[in-house]
């Protein structure tokens, strides 16, 4: 893996760029090179999200005259590698795609297309999404300060991997450089297996009684998250990339043996000679949180949560963060918590932890009640 090496020799982005592929990922890359004044132009099977795209100011419809510099294919896993070699073969483009596995689709294309063509071809990864899909889920910031794989094959040519750097970075995202069969088993452990713990335990979920549910609060709202995402995405994400999945499900069915026994250990027996116990596996869970990179890579910086009431107005959220704004603390993150009972909501600003008590004191004094 290697961080960007020279930006200022990267090639600029003057479009036109064409985006295969108008939902999520597809129409927020285009509403940041539409905002940059780069010409977008927009291609999918579905019309209406090509439609929905350009009514959000994300580009406009394909035309066959086009000839676009750069391609960003952003469909379904399934359809990526056909519509990477249709646009290396419609185009004399630099080809990249932003799907979630890279080895399958680069042997795939690898397969069908050679020598000056396939060196236009750039696999790359955006690790920024969402729960939900299409167009109107987009957003020009989805990328901020977020890293995005780039992962070029031998034979790609360094001017088409650095316009795709220049991509990421104008999207305001960290690229990263690693080789695709790298890249997925970095995502199979950072991706694919918290999605499969996040379903797994919203499956124990969907036919819990009413009055248990009632009672969730953030704590099951954090790990179940991701698990509302589109299933037939999902399931071609992982086909994709089984072998990687596997050897990690195995571990973690090891992990829940272990588990097992050590929450069914009466709390004084000593656990065996190699089976840890339930504090040593609880600590390997603070030692994996605690290994995940701050939001602006690097080593995580401490944070500490902020609990502020806020009545449930139009407005109220805005003045809160226009509030922390004029008081100088940056808001590293943002969860709302609904009481159902409560014309209030309780929000959590996670910020830094040496801003937490002057931001407690100056929100106190300018009105907001604070949970401390
Ligand atoms: N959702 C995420 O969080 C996320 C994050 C990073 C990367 N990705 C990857 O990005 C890609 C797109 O995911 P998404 O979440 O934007 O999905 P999406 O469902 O929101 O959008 C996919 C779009 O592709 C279109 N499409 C399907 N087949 C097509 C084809 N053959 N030609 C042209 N258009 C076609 C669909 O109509 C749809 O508009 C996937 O490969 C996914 O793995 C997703
Ligand atoms: O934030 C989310 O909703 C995501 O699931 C995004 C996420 C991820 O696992 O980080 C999901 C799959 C993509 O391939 C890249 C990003």
């Amino acid at each position: 893996m290697t961080d960007l090496g020279d930006e200022a020799a990267l090639p600029a982005l003057v479009g036109p760029v064409e985006v295969v592929g108008a939902g999520l990922i597809g129409t927020s890359i285009a509403l940041v090179c539409a905002r940059l004044g780069i010409e977008v132009v927009l291609r999918d099977t579905a019309e209406e999200n090509v439609r929905t795209a350009h009514g959000l100011g994300a580009g406009r419809p394909v035309r066959p005259e086009d000839r676009p510099q750069l391609v960003v294919v952003a469909v379904p896993p399934a359809a990526i590698a056909d519509a990477i070699v249709d646009a290396l073969q419609r185009t004399d483009a630099v080809v990249t795609d932003v799907g979630s596995v890279k080895a399958a689709p680069l042997t795939a294309v690898a397969a069908r297309v050679a020598g000056a063509d396939l060196a236009r071809y750039v696999g790359s990864h955006p690790m920024a999404g969402s729960e939900r899909s299409g167009p109107l889920a987009a957003s020009a910031a989805l990328f901020d300060g977020r890293p995005w794989a780039v992962t070029p094959h031998l034979d790609a040519r360094p001017d088409a991997v650095g316009l795709v750097e220049t991509l990421v970075l104008e999207c305001g995202a960290a690229p990263i450089r690693m080789e695709p069969a790298e890249h997925d088993r970095a995502v199979a452990r950072i991706s694919h297996l918290p999605h499969l713990a996040a379903v797994l335990v919203a499956g124990r979920l969907a036919a819990a009684p009413a009055e248990h549910l009632a009672l969730s609060g953030q704590g099951v709202r954090d790990v179940t998250r991701v698990a509302a995402s589109d299933p037939g995405l999902w399931q071609q994400i992982l086909e994709a990339n089984s072998e990687a999945v596997l050897d990690l499900l195995a571990e973690v069915r090891a992990d829940l043996d272990d588990l097992m026994s050590a929450v069914s250990a009466a709390p004084t027996a000593p656990s065996g000679p190699s089976a840890p116990g339930l504090v040593e596996i609880l600590t390997r869970g603070n030692a994996g949180t605690a290994a995940i990179p701050g939001k602006h890579g690097g080593p995580a910086r401490p944070t500490r949560s902020v609990f502020v009431a806020v009545p449930d107005h139009p407005g109220e959220l805005a003045r809160l963060f226009g509030d922390a704004g004029e008081i100088g603390v940056n808001i590293e993150d943002v969860h709302i918590d609904h009481d159902p009972g409560r014309p209030v909501g309780l929000t959590e600003l996670v910020v830094d932890r040496g801003s937490a008590e002057q931001l407690l004191a100056a929100l106190e004094s300018r009105g907001w009640t604070t949970h401390r």
